[in-house]
């Protein structure tokens, strides 16, 4: 049997994929947030876990440093998914992408107003294809965490970021004016790999695909 290589990044991708690991035979045998260890065994001998940052996820499955990654479909826009097979939507780290601003910016008459508008965000794909699919007109801040420090400080007017239960805009006096899409995590796969290694994959996907359809088990 080849190695299969799977990318991970820690906290909410990891912990959530570890059900449909499970659903499929493989169970890690180390606990990143205990171990310093970046490459992980797991019970079956060909399989093992790398943990990456959450957007080096697609780079490490595009150029074949693994074989299949778990990425957020954010990640892989920003991405642009080149050479990855996307095969399945697994349901997991579910949030959406949406636009905030501070509650006292009037938001809908700024861009009925057709006024140029400052946006901080980590995502400047999906932000300038939304505003530009609006034809409002930004200028985006690029940046790489806590945007929403941006409206706050002056640096930005609004914000493009992944809203769950909303706790942390509320925390900070901002609110969501625009809903951009619905996020999940997707599984993306080498595409030489699914065809080198389809043996050892395949099985994979499909305990995926059947763990997805019964749901998430419950906690
Ligand atoms: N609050 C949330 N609730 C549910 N899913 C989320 C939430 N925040 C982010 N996600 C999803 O989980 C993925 C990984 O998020 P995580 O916070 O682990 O990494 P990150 O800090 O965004 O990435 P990096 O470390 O590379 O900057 C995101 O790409 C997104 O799809
Ligand atoms: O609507 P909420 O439930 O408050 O979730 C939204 C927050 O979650 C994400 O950050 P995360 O918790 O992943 O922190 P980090 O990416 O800044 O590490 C995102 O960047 C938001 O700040």
């Amino acid at each position: 049997m080849p190695t299969i290589t799977l990318a991970l990044s820690k906290g909410r991708i990891f912990d959530e994929t570890l059900p449909l690991l499970a659903a499929a035979g493989i169970e890690v045998l180390e606990d990143p947030e205990k171990s310093r260890k970046l490459i992980l065994p797991t019970n079956q001998p060909n399989v093992r876990v790398v943990l990456v940052r959450a957007t080096d996820v697609p780079t490490y499955v595009e150029h074949g440093g693994a074989d299949l990654g778990v990425t957020g479909k954010d990640t892989l826009i920003e991405h642009g998914g080149q050479g990855l097979y996307q095969p399945l939507d697994l349901q997991i780290a579910k949030c959406r992408m949406s636009v905030a601003v501070p509650a006292d910016f009037d938001y809908a008459s700024a861009v009925r107003q057709g006024s140029r508008l400052k946006v901080a965000t980590k995502y400047t794909t999906i932000a300038r294809d939304f505003f530009a699919s609006k034809s409002v007109h930004v200028d985006l801040i690029k940046l790489y965490g806590s945007m929403e420090l941006a409206p706050l400080t002056g640096l930005a007017d609004a914000i493009v970021d992944l809203v769950s239960t909303g706790k942390t805009l509320k925390a900070n006096n901002l609110v969501e004016v625009e809903q951009i899409m619905d996020i999940s995590s997707r599984l993306v796969v080498n595409q030489a790999a699914l065809k080198l290694k389809q043996a050892a994959i395949r099985p994979i996907l499909d305990a995926f695909t059947q763990a997805i359809q019964k749901g998430p088990s419950p906690s």
